[in-house]
C-alpha cells in the first residue's frame, strides 16, 4: 500500500512533472561546497537530488510514518542526516552549527514561523530557497504595491527575497487548491539595515505604519504618540508626503522616517 498523506503535516509531496525539481537544483545553484538543509523531506524526492549535487544535506521530518521510507532510500549514503521532531523545535546553532543553504519544499501551513527560524539563525544560513504558496511568496517579494504587508519588510530587513518561478497545483500529489511559488531569500552579510535602526525600533514603526490599511501614514504614525503637525513638517523634510500608505513606503524610507521621527 502507498504512502497515505496526512493534511495536517501540510503533506503535498512534489511529482517532478514540468521538471520542476531539476529546476529547483539549477536556480538554487546546489554544488559540491554546499551543505544543505532540507525541511520536510518528504519521501524524499527533493532530497535524492541535493544528495546527488550537494555535499552533505540534513533533512528535517516530522511524521514517523516517514522515517523508515527515508533511510531506507539514504541511510548508506554518508552525505544523509535525518533529524526527526518538529523543525520550530530545532536548535540550528547545536544541531548544524557551520554554515548552510536551505533548500526546501517546506509545509506552508508554518511558513512565517519556519521563515523568521531561519531568519533568527542568519548567522550560519546565508542563503534560503523555499517553495511556498504562490500568494504569499508574491507577498514576501513585492517591490512595490498593495501586496507589501508587514511581511515583506520583515524578510526585506534581513535579506533580499526574489520569486523565482510558478509551480502550478497539478505538480502536487495529492492536488492542492492553490499554485506554488518557489522563492529565495538571501540574507545580508553586511547587515545593512540592523546597523541603522535596531530591530525594535524598526519593528515598532512598521507595525504603526500598517496598523490601519485604509489609513495614510500621518494617520498611522501618530498612534505613536507623535502630533500630526510635528509628524506633517518631519515627514517634509525628507520628502515624504504624510498621505502616502505604508504599503508605498520602500524600506530606505522606513529608514529616513525613523531617523528624523528617533532624533530627539
Ligand atoms: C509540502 S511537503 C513536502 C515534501 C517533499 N519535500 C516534496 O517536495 O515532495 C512538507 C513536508 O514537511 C513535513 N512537515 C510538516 N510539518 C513539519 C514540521 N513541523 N517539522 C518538520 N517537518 C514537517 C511533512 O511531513 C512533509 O514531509
Amino acid at each position: 500500500m502507498g504512502f497515505k498523506h496526512k493534511k495536517k503535516y501540510g503533506q503535498n509531496f512534489l511529482t517532478n512533472a514540468g521538471q520542476v525539481l531539476n529546476r529547483i537544483i539549477e536556480v538554487s545553484d546546489v554544488n559540491a561546497k554546499d551543505a544543505i538543509v532540507e525541511i520536510g523531506p518528504g519521501e524524499g524526492a527533493l532530497t535524492e537530488l541535493l544528495l546527488e549535487h550537494g555535499k552533505k544535506v540534513t533533512c528535517m521530518e516530522i511524521d514517523t510514518d516517514l522515517e523508515k521510507i527515508l533511510r531506507k532510500k539514504f541511510d548508506t549514503n554518508p552525505k544523509f542526516t535525518l533529524l526527526m521532531g518538529d523543525v520550530l523545535e530545532v536548535d540550528f546553532q547545536e544541531k548544524i552549527g557551520e554554515p548552510i543553504k536551505v533548500v526546501a519544499n517546506i509545509p506552508y501551513y508554518i511558513t512565517s514561523p519556519i521563515i523568521h527560524k531561519l531568519i533568527e539563525n542568519r548567522n550560519i544560513i546565508s542563503e534560503i530557497y523555499i517553495m511556498v504558496q504562490k500568494e504569499v511568496a508574491q507577498r514576501i517579494c513585492a517591490k512595490s504595491g498593495s501586496e507589501r504587508s508587514v511581511l515583506t519588510l520583515s524578510v526585506e530587513y534581513y535579506g533580499d527575497a526574489e520569486y523565482l518561478f510558478t509551480i502550478p497545483k497539478e505538480d502536487f500529489t495529492p492536488v492542492p487548491k492553490i499554485d506554488s511559488a518557489f522563492m529565495s531569500i538571501k540574507l545580508r552579510a553586511d547587515n545593512k539595515y540592523e546597523k541603522l535602526v535596531d530591530e525594535a525600533t524598526f519593528f515598532k514603526y512598521v507595525k504603526a505604519a500598517f496598523a490601519t490599511k485604509r489609513k495614510n501614514i500621518l494617520n498611522n504614525l501618530s498612534n505613536l504618540g507623535f502630533s500630526k503637525a510635528e509628524l506633517k513638517e518631519k515627514l517634509a523634510a525628507i520628502g515624504i508626503e504624510g498621505n502616502r500608505r505604508a504599503e508605498s513606503i520602500t524600506i530606505d524610507e522606513y529608514m529616513e522616517v525613523i531617523r528624523v521621527l528617533e532624533a530627539k
